[in-house]
C-alpha cells in the first residue's frame, strides 16, 4: 500500500512558498542576500523530491525563465553508461537495482561539469541522494548549496507519473520504483531535514499542473534573482 501522506520534514525550519504564508515569507527576504552572496563560488541549487516528483520538469522551466545551468546526477549517469566508460556496468545495475552510485563517481562528474563551466548559477537536480553523498559534495567540491528545493508529492502519485514517463528508462517499471521509495525515505529525507534545519530548504507542493507548481517556484527565483544576478 502507498502511502497518501506526505513526508514530515522539519515544518517550522522550511519555507513553504504558497499564497497562504508569502507574506511571512517575505518578512524573511532581507536575510537572504547575505545567505546568497556569502560564499565565494557559484550560486549552487540542489533540486530534491522522490522519483517522478517532477524535478526535470521544473528545471527545465527554471533554466528558461533564470538561465541557471542545469545539471541532473541522473542523466550524467546515464551518459557515462551510454559511453560505455569503466563505471558503466555498475552505474547500471545501481540504477536497475534503484540504488546510489557511490558518491566518488557522481561527484566527479558533477565536479567535470561544473569546471568546465563558465556559469555563475548552477541547478544540481537529483543530488545529493543520501548524507554520504552530501558529504562527498562538500568535501571535494569545498562547497554548500545557496538553497534547496523539495518538491514534495505523495507516493502514489511518484510512481503513477513514473510508469507514464515512456523515455525508455530501466529503472521505470513497478519494481525499481517501489525500492526506489525506500531508499528515498531511509537515505534522502535525511539530507532535505538537513537542509531544513540548516534554513535551506524550500518545500513546493509538487501536486498540481505544471504551471501552478512553477509559479511556487517562480516565488522562490523571484526574490533571489535581485541578488544573483
Ligand atoms: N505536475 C505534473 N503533473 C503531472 N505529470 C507531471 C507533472 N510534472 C511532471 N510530470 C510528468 O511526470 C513524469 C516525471 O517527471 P520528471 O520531471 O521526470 O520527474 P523527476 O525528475 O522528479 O523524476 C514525466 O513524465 C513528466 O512529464
Ligand atoms: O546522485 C545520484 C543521482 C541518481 N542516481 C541514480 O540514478 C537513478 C535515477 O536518478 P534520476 O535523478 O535521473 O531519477 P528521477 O528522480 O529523476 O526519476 C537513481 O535512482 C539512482 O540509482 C544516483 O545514484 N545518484
Ligand atoms: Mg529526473
Amino acid at each position: 500500500m502507498l502511502g497518501q501522506q506526505r513526508y514530515i520534514i522539519l515544518a517550522d525550519a522550511s519555507y513553504s512558498i504558497t499564497a497562504y504564508n508569502l507574506k511571512i515569507w517575505e518578512s524573511f527576504t532581507t536575510e537572504i542576500p547575505t545567505q546568497v552572496k556569502g560564499g565565494k563560488g557559484p550560486f549552487i541549487c540542489f533540486v530534491l523530491g522522490g522519483p517522478g516528483s517532477g524535478k526535470g520538469t521544473q528545471c527545465a522551466k527554471i533554466v528558461k525563465n533564470y538561465g541557471l545551468t542545469h545539471l541532473s546526477a541522473g542523466e550524467l549517469l546515464r551518459r557515462e553508461i551510454a559511453s560505455n566508460s569503466e563505471y558503466g556496468t555498475t552505474i547500471l545495475n545501481t540504477i536497475k537495482e534503484g540504488k546510489i552510485v557511490p558518491s566518488e563517481v557522481t561527484v566527479s562528474l558533477i565536479q567535470k561539469e561544473m569546471e568546465s563551466s563558465d556559469s555563475k548559477k548552477f541547478l544540481i537536480d537529483g543530488f545529493p541522494r543520501s548524507e554520504e553523498n552530501r558529504a562527498a559534495f562538500e568535501r571535494i567540491m569545498g562547497a554548500e548549496p545557496d538553497i534547496v528545493l523539495f518538491f514534495d508529492c505523495p507516493e502514489e502519485e511518484m510512481v503513477n507519473r513514473v510508469l507514464n514517463r515512456n523515455e525508455g528508462r530501466v529503472d521505470d517499471n513497478i519494481d525499481t520504483v517501489r525500492k526506489r521509495l525506500q531508499v528515498f525515505k531511509a537515505l534522502n529525507l535525511p539530507v532535505i531535514n538537513y537542509y531544513a534545519r540548516r534554513g535551506k530548504l524550500y518545500t513546493i507542493n509538487a501536486v498540481g499542473t505544471v504551471d501552478e507548481i512553477f509559479e511556487q517556484v517562480r516565488a522562490v527565483f523571484a526574490a533571489l534573482k535581485l541578488v544573483t544576478e
